[in-house]
């Protein structure tokens, strides 16, 4: 395989930046490129899975849309990780909080994605539940995050396949007998992807809901109002 993939038609890798912000939602994307990059290129179009280049602060930095699930984000990280040279993804993206403590708006910083998916073990023959995000890029993020005086929650999550339980209690043995405070969709198969491929990767989230309580954020919120997370993470712009 070589480039263009056949989920991203750049015919130029230098056009993509070392380091890739990946939000779920390629409006957020869009929104992330209109609101705080200059000199901005689109590289990606196809499927509209939006991604673009630009730079923040006068640096250079790529976001780029994952859509939803392991399997999107798991073609697009490895294209990019593969394919197109880039080094770090750092995924940026909403989640549901499985615990009291975890309010709207709040930012986790994920050390580890519990799963049971078996998106590693058919990709690599990795069994185990549980990968964890690069040590040192979370380093730099909690210092990022210090410095611009943005409070983070930090710990383990789930990466679940189903949005839609049906058991509106099955959160809490995830929550209790293994330790995850909040659910996503997708950092155990970009982990996978940045382990199996010698990359790193890491992953920002905001609260967008509740899974305890039932509060909610609009879909209008999602795509443009999680401008918290985004700021920590443009940092990496180099
Ligand atoms: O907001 P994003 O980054 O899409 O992340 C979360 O939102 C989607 C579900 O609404 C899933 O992709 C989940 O992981
Ligand atoms: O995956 C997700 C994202 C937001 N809220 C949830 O409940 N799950």
């Amino acid at each position: 395989m070589s480039i263009p993939t056949p989920h991203i038609e750049c015919n130029d890798s230098n056009i993509i930046a070392k380091t890739v912000l990946m939000p779920g939602d390629p409006l957020r994307a869009k929104f992330i490129a209109d609101t705080y990059l200059e000199d901005v290129v689109q590289f990606n179009h196809v499927r509209n899975m939006f991604g673009f280049t630009g730079t923040y602060k006068g640096k250079r930095i790529s976001v780029m849309g994952s859509g939803m699930g392991m399997p999107s984000i798991g073609i697009y990280s490895f294209e990019l990780y593969k394919f197109y040279g880039v080094e770090n993804i750092i995924r940026i993206g909403s989640c549901g909080a499985y615990t009291n403590d975890l309010k709207l708006y709040d930012v986790i910083l994920v050390d580890e994605a519990w799963s049971q998916s078996t998106y590693a073990k058919v990709q690599n023959g990795y069994d185990k539940d549980v990968i964890e995000a690069n040590p040192e890029i979370n380093d730099r993020i909690a210092k990022h995050a210090e410095e611009l005086n943005i409070p983070i929650v930090r710990g383990r999550i789930h990466s679940s396949d189903v949005f839609y339980a049906d058991d509106p209690n099955s959160y809490k043995s995830y929550r209790d007998n293994h330790g995850c405070i909040a659910a996503e969709m997708e950092s155990f198969a970009l982990f996978a992807n940045a382990k199996v491929l010698g990359k790193k990767a890491a992953c920002l989230l905001t609260v967008s809901d509740s899974i305890v309580t039932h509060e909610e954020t609009t879909s209008e919120e999602r795509q443009n109002a999680f401008t918290k997370m985004m700021e920590i993470a443009l940092e990496f712009a180099e």
